[in-house]
């Protein structure tokens, strides 16, 4: 990179160069110019003539065959043509070679950076030849010819020097010696046609070197100078204003140009950039074919990048601040969230403690009133007992069955009365002249009593068996008198019709319910029948009843 900027930058020591050859043929060896004159347009011309035959037509025409300065310069002004004749001698020097359409001749429609590719690719290649080179700026301007001839010809006698198998060192060495600054068979550097023709022993110790002869650094300072001092102590005082006015008009008609170009080139890149790698390549050449532009622009480049640079990272850094501003803001949101939630929780917590208190005295206040409801309870049962017990233990009940269906009285006896546990019977043959004598019971009920009344009576005992006491109801009477009516019902049952052993059963299995969570009852029922003396149990499964052993 640093030999392409060195090939293609300002060059004031080139500047100095031509006006100094320029002083030099005025001052010293005017005679000799028309002689120069005709000797450099023959070389011209050969050159042309080898291009025109290595490209042959190209762009719909011939290479001129006797250019004149300028349209020898225009012909190859947008380097296709050094190129294309480039890759013929040495194939692949120019890996790419931007093509004008094909109605342009002169390269003048090609963009700048165009035609500073074609010609930076052409000088690139033609320095790792070691072949004599020119400035791009040479292809500007008119006059600047000579350098370019003279690499012409060195690459077609390179090329010839190929053609020949090689055979032996290759030299160039054509027509040097009436050429201006040509008088050295080897030339590389911009500035050595000039520091050739001059023989002082200082300046080809400086030329001696590797430096290059460009605008920058202390060997070019000392080349100039060296340049300077050799030509002005062969000249006289008086060219001296002179030569100094020309220089210093060279470069800033060099400058000036330069600066166009410049101008022009930063247009032209300053379009939007595809992304395709075509492009790509646009920007690099840009950057790098800088030219003999003035220096300002070059400082200026790096200096606006670093600027460039330092408020990318400065809006970066803002960017990067105003996040962690935002993060910071939204972490105290958080942390306000988080606090809040805590609070929140503690009083829940205490919510619920007080909540589980309450709970906790409310459920001592339930122990407390179960514990009193169990001993109410058992006094109640108790009382309710002692109250059987004040009853008797011993009931007895008179129930009187109504006439059957058919049946009439017969006269014998009536029921005179019935009260509440008294029933009076009529009965004249036996009881005298009132003929009527009252019977005590527990109760007395009438024929029109129903089964359910009958069993309201008996309720409370079977109660007091489930608290423990023993109870016996059953039923006497002569046959026919309603026994099993009253403890069974009669032969079609229905809800109302069902006598007291059913009942009985019934609320057994409901008082065993309501109490099941605090009493577990075992229930069993045994039926046994009694009759002529004899016990026979009526649920035997075994066919017969069973006759128990009467002791
Ligand atoms: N309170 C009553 N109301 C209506 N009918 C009744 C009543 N009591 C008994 N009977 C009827 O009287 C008849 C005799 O009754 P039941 O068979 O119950 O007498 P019993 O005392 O059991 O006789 P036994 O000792 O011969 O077995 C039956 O037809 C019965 O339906």
């Amino acid at each position: 990179m640093t030999s392409e900027i060195n090939d293609l930058s300002f060059s004031v020591v080139s500047i100095v160069e031509d006006v100094l050859q320029q002083h030099s043929t005025r001052s010293s060896d005017v005679a000799l110019v028309p002689q120069i004159v005709e000797e450099s347009s023959l070389r011209r011309y050969e050159a042309a003539g080898w291009l025109r035959e290595m490209i042959g037509v190209s762009n719909g025409r011939d290479f001129p065959t006797d250019p004149s300065e300028e349209d020898f310069r225009l012909g190859l002004r947008s380097g296709i043509v050094l190129c294309n004749v480039l890759n013929k001698v040495n194939p692949g020097s120019v890996s790419k070679v931007v093509e004008a359409p094909d109605d342009v001749v002169d390269g003048a429609a090609l963009s700048a950076f165009q035609y500073f590719e074609n010609i930076r690719n052409f000088l690139v290649a033609i320095e790792e030849m070691g072949l004599p080179s020119f400035e791009a700026s040479d292809m500007e301007k008119g006059g600047k010819s000579v350098r370019i001839v003279n690499c012409i010809l060195a690459l077609k006698s390179y090329s010839e020097w190929k053609l020949k198998g090689e055979n032996g060192p290759w030299r160039y060495g054509v027509s040097m010696k009436n050429n201006f600054g040509m008088r050295k068979p080897f030339l590389r550097k911009n500035s050595e046609p000039f520091v050739n023709s001059i023989s002082r022993d200082p300046l080809r110790d400086i030329t001696s070197t590797d430096q290059p002869l460009c605008s920058e650094g202390n060997g070019d300072s000392r080349s100039i100078n060296a340049l300077v001092r050799s030509f002005i102590s062969e000249r006289k005082h008086d060219d001296i204003p002179n030569v100094v006015e020309s220089v210093l008009n060279k470069v800033m008609e060099e400058f000036q140009q330069r600066l166009s170009i410049q101008n022009e080139m930063m247009k032209s890149c300053s379009k939007p950039i595809p992304e395709d790698d075509s492009s790509c390549e646009t920007v690099v050449p840009f950057q790098q074919c800088d030219v003999t532009q003035n220096e300002e622009a070059e400082e200026n480049s790096p200096s606006q990048v670093v600027e460039q640079n330092f408020q990318r990272t400065k809006s970066e850094h803002y960017e990067e601040q105003e996040i962690l501003l935002k993060q910071q803001k939204h972490i105290q949101e958080l942390k306000q969230t988080l606090n809040t939630t805590k609070a929140g929780i503690k009083l829940l917590q205490m919510k619920y403690q007080e909540d589980f208190f309450h709970l906790g005295k409310h459920l001592n206040g339930l122990a407390h009133a179960a514990t009193g409801y169990k001993r109410v309870l058992e006094d109640n049962r108790k009382l309710y007992n002692l109250v059987q017990d004040l009853k008797g233990n011993i009931r007895v009940y008179c129930r009187v069955r109504p006439f059957l269906p058919g049946q009439k009285p017969t006269g014998l006896s009536t029921v005179e009365h019935i009260d509440e546990g008294t029933i009076t019977i009529r009965l004249p043959s036996k009881y005298g002249k009132e003929g009527s004598k009252p019977f005590m019971f527990n109760k007395v009920f009438g024929p029109s009593a129903t089964q359910e009344e009958v069993f309201s009576d008996m309720q409370p005992l079977v109660r007091s068996v489930l608290d423990g006491y023993n109870v016996c109801i059953f039923a006497y009477g002569q046959t026919g008198s309603g026994k099993t009516f009253t403890m069974t019902g009669p032969k079609e049952l229905t809800e109302e019709s069902l006598g007291v052993n059913y009942r009985a059963l019934a609320d057994l299995f409901l008082l065993s319910d309501q109490r099941k969570d605090t009493t577990s009852y075992e229930i069993s029922v045994q039926m046994l029948e009694i009759y002529n003396e004899q016990v026979r149990d009526l649920l035997a499964t075994d066919g017969q009843p069973k006759r128990y052993p009467l002791d």
